[in-house]
């Protein structure tokens, strides 16, 4: 049954039998446990603003093979876990014979690694400052909106009562344009070339839809939540042996150790609370690069500590400076800008940052859509030196003259070669082109990634000063090693039937499901609660509220296994993730490439399984074949015959020892993209409508 049938069948509540129970959500109101609300033009929306995927996977369910290796006395663990996940909330599947589902929320354990309970902590410590302030913000906040009256799953909860739910689907047509593709977190109505500023929505009259209130939980403030880590795994000390490029002129030597790092007391000492006592690979090249003010494009292997390679020599700088939080600043003027491709990931980054920036004056502050503007707002007044953004509300609060931007001196871009592309690129050029911010002469631009595709670097170029740096540790955008690839056909009839199997011998490990469309999402992610597999989901559809609330179940452990679109391939450093499941392949190496990098980091080791299903997948068999062998995994011999059969001119089969297979591009050797598997398919703004 293909999508279009299952879209069918999302207006059919009536036809629904199964109903699973879940937790009373303390957050609930009734707009948010709403039932049947959800909109089909949000279902066409792209998900934050992820690649373009081409719409090769298609649920229609064949047989296929056995995984045939586990032991059966695993095989119902997961029988017995009674807790079920928290995704779907007021959203509902049709009538597949378990439908009905009014799902609402369980508890949730929080977005932020530990519970915390002091949000009236934080208030009070905005008191006295913001209490003026407030009430202006939230004028301001008064003219926030979601997104258009297509984009919105928000328009849906809060603008029609229980029961309205199918609604506005008679506007899926025309709403197919609701893309939030450009921007993660804004979501517009006029469809094709759509992203606009919240500024810019305003002027052009686009501000239908609800007013966004989430306000995001504060991150606990104790030292040992602020210090939690897990452990390195086994395979750390082999990053020792991963041969490391960096070309360009007058590169500084390499460190070797924190201490040659010649941080100050407090950095090394944030270093030592964080467990870090030996450099990765990044980490030895590029702090150096920074420390010496040069620019920096570096990639490295997913989970192997590309965000202390930029964080920790931008902190130096900073106390080397002296730089200051205040609050009582006029107007905040940041010196650190990172901007990262989705909500998730940018808060990470920001705990990061407050991390090894704790017991020092600089402030960090963390702003992302899907959350109250006047929060954010909030946040940054109280004094704000490191701005940790995703690019819409980043461009929302350079709008509305909420940071000035004079003294920026480092512009981070993290999973560069993403915010590079053709969804968030035209944003970054604004952001570069701002008034006020110090030409590429005067600022420090660092760009991060495990994926640099050619074209993306020569696109960097414009943001970088000509005598940049290339650090490339390992293969570019190779898969890391760490992780263990099966590769298993599978028929599409028969992925849910295999998927269950698989999740039966797994038992509780944390295991990532990944799908190619938002409402495949919710649907495995309610067959496999149906399935008593405790599951929860993530994808761009779900609230902010609600995919935080995920997350937070997902990585305590209440629910094991996470049902994920594209939202969250990239940079998500979840403890434990032993697994990473491809029920669709995408339809990138690179995008396969941070998927799988959920699992196996920091030297730990995990295993992607990923189903091929050869009535649709033939094409993706020779780059596979090649991202296997690149990263020493058994290729199987159906694979290997299906990409012979597949051959395409100028594709170079195995590069099995061929180290740098992608260099940088000043260098002028081509890579050994395979086609079909396109390293790159950057976002086509143009064509949304293929976009999930
Ligand atoms: N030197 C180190 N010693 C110990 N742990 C480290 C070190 N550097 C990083 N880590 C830890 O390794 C994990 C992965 O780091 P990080 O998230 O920065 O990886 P990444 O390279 O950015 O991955 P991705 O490409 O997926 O974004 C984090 O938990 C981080 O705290």
């Amino acid at each position: 049954m293909g999508d279009e049938d299952w879209e069918a069948e999302i207006i059919k509540p009536h036809m629904s039998s199964y109903v699973p129970v879940f937790e009373k959500d303390r957050y609930s109101s009734g707009a948010h446990g709403d039932t049947f609300n959800r909109t089909l033009a949000s279902l066409s929306e792209m998900d934050d603003g992820y690649s373009r995927r081409d719409h090769f996977m298609r649920s229609r369910f064949a047989s296929g093979r056995s995984l045939g290796n586990r032991d059966p006395g695993e095989s119902n663990k997961r029988e017995n876990t009674s807790t079920m996940g928290d995704f779907g909330v007021g959203r509902s599947f049709g009538n597949r014979g378990f439908s009905n589902n009014k799902f609402e929320e369980g508890d949730s354990c929080g977005f932020w690694r530990e519970s915390s309970n002091d949000r009236e902590d934080n208030q009070t410590r905005n008191r006295g400052f913001s209490k003026r302030d407030d009430s202006k913000y939230e004028q301001d906040e008064g003219t926030q909106r979601s997104g258009g009256i297509f984009g919105s799953r928000r328009s849906a909860l809060s603008g029609v009562g229980k029961g309205d739910a199918y609604q506005s689907r008679s506007g899926s047509g025309s709403g197919r344009g609701g893309y939030k593709g450009l921007n993660e977190e804004v979501i517009t109505a006029s469809g094709k070339n759509s992203w606009k500023s919240e500024a810019e929505r305003r002027e052009s009259g686009d501000t239908q839809g609800p007013k966004v209130t989430y306000i995001p939980p504060p991150p606990p403030e104790d030292e040992d939540s602020i210090f939690a880590h897990y452990q390195t795994g086994i395979n750390f000390d082999k990053y020792d042996t991963i041969l490391v490029e960096v070309s360009g002129h007058d590169v500084p030597p390499a460190i070797l150790t924190f201490e040659e790092a010649n941080l100050c007391q407090t950095l090394n000492s944030n270093i030592a609370k964080a467990g870090y006592t030996k450099l990765t690979p990044v980490q030895k090249y590029s702090i150096p690069i920074v420390l010496g003010g040069r620019d920096l494009m570096a990639c490295a292997q997913t989970g192997s500590g590309k965000t202390a390679a930029f964080l920790l020599p931008i902190l130096a700088h900073m106390m080397r400076d002296g730089v200051t939080a205040s609050r009582f600043k006029e107007l905040q003027e940041p010196e650190c800008i990172i901007v990262a491709p989705t909500r998730e990931l940018i808060s990470q980054i920001y705990l990061e940052a407050r991390k090894f920036s704790f017991g020092t004056c600089v402030r960090a502050v963390v702003i992302y859509g899907g959350t109250q503007l006047g929060h954010s707002i909030r946040q940054i007044v109280q004094g704000c030196n490191i701005l940790c953004a995703t690019p819409g509300r980043l461009m929302d609060i350079i709008g509305k003259e909420k940071i000035g931007l004079r003294q920026v001196k480092y512009i981070v871009l993290d999973e560069a070669d993403r915010m590079l592309d053709m969804g968030f690129g035209p944003e970054m050029k604004k952001l570069i082109s701002c008034p006020g911010m110090p030409s590429k002469e005067q600022r420090q631009t660092l760009m991060f990634s495990a994926t640099f595709p050619e074209e993306i670097q020569r696109l960097a170029g414009e943001f970088l000063k000509s005598n940049y740096l290339f650090v490339a540790v390992g293969q570019v955008g190779g898969a890391c090693r760490d992780v263990q690839q099966t590769i298993l056909q599978v028929g599409q009839y028969s992925k849910r039937e295999k998927l269950v199997e698989i999740l039966r011998n797994i038992g509780d490990e944390r295991t990532m499901v990944f799908v190619e469309t938002k409402k495949k999402a919710d649907f495995i992610a309610t067959f496999l609660c149906q399935e008593k597999i405790s599951t929860t989901s993530i994808h761009g559809d779900r609230e902010q509220r609600e995919r935080e609330q995920a997350l937070g179940d997902f990585r305590c452990g209440k629910c094991p296994v996470l049902v994920a679109t594209s939202v969250a391939a990239r940079g998500l450093d979840i403890e434990n993730v032993q697994h990473v499941i491809n029920f669709d392949l995408p339809s990138t190496t690179d995008e396969y490439v941070h998927r799988i990098g959920r699992t196996g980091r920091c030297g730990n080791t995990g295993r992607a399984i990923s189903f091929f299903d050869t009535e649709s997948d033939n094409h993706l068999a020779q780059p596979l074949v090649k991202v296997l062998s690149d990263a020493q995994q058994d290729v199987p011999a159906w694979l290997e015959e299906i990409a012979f059969s597949m051959y395409v001119p100028g594709f170079s089969g195995s590069t099995r020892g061929n180290v740098f297979v992608s260099i940088d591009t000043r260098k002028g050797k081509s890579s050994l993209n395979a086609a079909g598997f396109s390293s790159s398919q950057a976002p086509n703004p143009v064509d949304d409508e293929s976009w999930d």
